[in-house]
């Protein structure tokens, strides 16, 4: 079964949003778009992306406003929800090997469509802990358990 992937664009992020929406699409995942017609603010996208990640419905979110910072703070404002801030195809391959993200953010004031494209790739094709030569996949495994529990604490 495919995975299922939501994205969603402030109107900063749209341009690149599209370009990474194809590649998703023409790679096989199921794409939700919260973008819509209109206009949405970058908060909202946080919101409805990190909300629908935190619930389970989708194992992994794209979102974008002019920096990827907006969208960025509030998606992480959610229990379950490891949004990473990319700037870079190694960030975005790093932050799925040492963090486990499950949600990339990026700003298309910073980004073009093919640098974009490239981070979203590394992101999706990347697994948690995996050939990271720093540290081992045992230490990863742990930091990322840790950081659930401080989480735990949080939210409980
Ligand atoms: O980068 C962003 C948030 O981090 C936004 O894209 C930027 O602030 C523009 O938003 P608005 O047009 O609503 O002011």
């Amino acid at each position: 079964m495919a995975m299922k992937v939501i994205i969603g664009a402030d109107p900063l992020g749209f341009a690149i949003k599209e370009d990474v929406k194809k590649y998703l699409l023409s790679s096989g995942y199921e794409v939700e778009d919260i973008t819509g017609d209109g206009p949405i603010d970058y908060y909202n996208v946080g919101y409805n992306v990190g909300k629908r990640i935190s619930s389970g419905e989708f194992e992994r979110g794209i979102i974008f406003c002019g920096t990827g910072m907006g969208v960025n703070i509030v998606a992480n404002k959610f229990p379950g929800v490891y949004c990473g801030l990319c700037e870079s195809v190694l960030t975005a391959k790093l932050c799925r090997i040492i963090n486990n993200c499950n949600v990339l953010s990026m700003g298309g004031t910073l980004n073009g469509g093919f640098k974009a494209v490239e981070m979203a790739k590394a992101f999706m094709e990347t697994g948690f802990s995996e050939g990271f030569s720093e540290a081992s996949p045992e230490f990863l495994q742990k930091s990322f358990c840790c950081v659930q529990d401080i989480e735990s604490e949080i939210f409980n």
